[in-house]
């Protein structure tokens, strides 16, 4: 897949809201928005201004939008089951803002879960990636017992155990310092220009550590 595109889309909840919906003053909401891969693209945002259900509406998690999202043309409302999974596996990841890891499971085995689905990385993979952010000694560690900040290290790595044309992030930074910021970035940037894919990735001020070709204020 080369573009998403989003065309007049806005969130339900905001256009009930405004009654008037041209009161939106985005430069997503109710335009015309194109995402190329490759790419990085960075959505800056208050809170509050559908950050979450911009990347649930494109990841197909939710369908409670006016306008129509696109996957090279062609309108995502359309996608079978079956399409949304094979688009999941191997085209789209995504990094949700509350990581949504298994607080049972030890870190290793939250990363294998997904990485079971794709076969994507080895094992060695997965502790080199664990290496470069720190937190290899915690491998065998149930995720509950990470701090925020590892666990959101974690979860990035996760995100990382597929093939994929679009990395969506969601706030993927929100509780890391400048350093691991810098190395969470980096790994992304190996990850992402070795798959010749694109990032759309949205912050609250506090954004990744990778310079964007373009910056849309939502
Ligand atoms: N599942 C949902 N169904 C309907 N409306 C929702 C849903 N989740 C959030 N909303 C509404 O959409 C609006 C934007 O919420 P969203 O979570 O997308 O914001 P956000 O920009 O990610 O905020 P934050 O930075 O605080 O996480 C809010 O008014 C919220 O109440």
């Amino acid at each position: 897949m080369d573009t998403i595109a989003l065309d007049n889309v806005l969130p339900d909840v905001f256009a009930s809201a405004a009654g008037d919906a041209s009161a939106v003053d985005s430069d997503v909401w109710l335009c015309g928005v194109t995402f190329n891969r490759p790419g990085i693209y960075r959505i800056e945002a208050e809170s509050g201004t559908g950050k979450s259900s911009m990347c649930s509406f494109i990841y197909g998690n939710r369908s409670d939008y006016r306008g129509r999202i696109l996957f090279n043309g062609r309108d995502i409302r359309s996608f079978s089951v079956k399409e949304w999974c094979d688009m999941r596996v191997s085209h789209i990841a995504l990094l949700p803002q509350e990581m949504r890891l298994f607080p049972e499971l030890t870190v290793t085995e939250n990363i294998e879960i997904k990485n079971r689905l794709t076969s994507f990385k080895t094992r060695d993979e997965i502790t080199a990636m664990l290496e470069r952010l720190e937190i290899a000694d915690k491998a065998d560690e149930p995720a509950a017992r990470l701090s925020i900040g590892q666990q959101q290290r974690v979860a990035i790595v996760r995100s990382l155990c597929q093939p994929f044309d679009f990395l969506l992030l969601d706030e993927p930074v929100s509780h890391l310092d400048a350093r691991n910021n810098s190395l969470v970035s980096q790994l992304i940037l190996d990850e992402v220009n070795r798959q010749g894919a694109a990032v759309i990735a949205t912050s609250v001020g506090y954004a990744i550590d990778i310079d964007p070709v373009k910056v849309l204020s939502l």
